[in-house]
């Protein structure tokens, strides 16, 4: 399945320079999201986890399902004051820009291990951020699974020693 060419590019967005690969023409598409959830599922089959976290918003859209499908709970990790419980807070950069996230204090327990799930990853601070959520909680960051991966910006540099898959990879704007 050609799910590349499924993913619009949008140049100068959200700022002049960035070209957004939007996934939206991906999810209109019956056949590729299906492919999708399935193929990011099976990177799965392997793993033993407890709990699947995806940060606001496009890690909603393929956490959620994948955490449904392989009966796990889904955790989400949010932007700043979104949350209505105790969080834990962790401010990052982005791509275009910075930002803040939050997990609830009581999403997970010491111990217990998670998959983080995202559409994509770019610089890798987003991912970074939420590794550092997980493991200042005692949690332990056991895979991550991208739907796409922007290779050029290298964020795995920042994703050392974890089990990282993503199923679309991109060598340059
Ligand atoms: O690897 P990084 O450089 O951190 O970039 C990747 C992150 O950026 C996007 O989210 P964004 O913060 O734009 O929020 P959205 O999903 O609500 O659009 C994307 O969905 C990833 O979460
Ligand atoms: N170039 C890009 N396209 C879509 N989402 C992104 N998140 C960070 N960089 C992005």
């Amino acid at each position: 399945m050609d799910l590349k060419g499924l993913v619009r590019d949008v140049p100068d967005f959200p700022k002049e320079g960035i070209v957004f690969r939007d996934i939206t023409t991906i999810l209109q598409s019956p056949k590729g999201l299906k492919w999708a959830i399935e193929t990011m599922e099976k990177s799965l089959k392997d793993i033993e986890f407890d709990y699947i976290i995806g940060p606001e918003s496009r890690g909603f859209i393929f956490g959620v399902p994948l955490a449904y499908n392989l009966g796990k709970g889904f955790i989400p990790v949010r932007k700043e004051g979104k949350l209505p419980y105790k969080t834990k807070r962790k401010e990052y950069d982005l791509e275009y820009g910075t930002a803040v996230i939050e997990i609830h204090t009581d999403a997970f327990k010491p111990g217990q291990k998670v998959v983080i799930v995202d559409d994509l990853l770019a610089t890798g601070g987003t991912s970074k951020a939420t590794i550092d959520l997980v493991e200042e909680m005692g949690g332990e960051v056991v895979k991550l699974v991208y739907l796409i991966e922007l290779d050029f910006l290298k964020g795995r540099d920042l994703l050392k020693g974890y089990n990282v898959t993503s199923l679309i990879n991109y060598d340059s704007e």
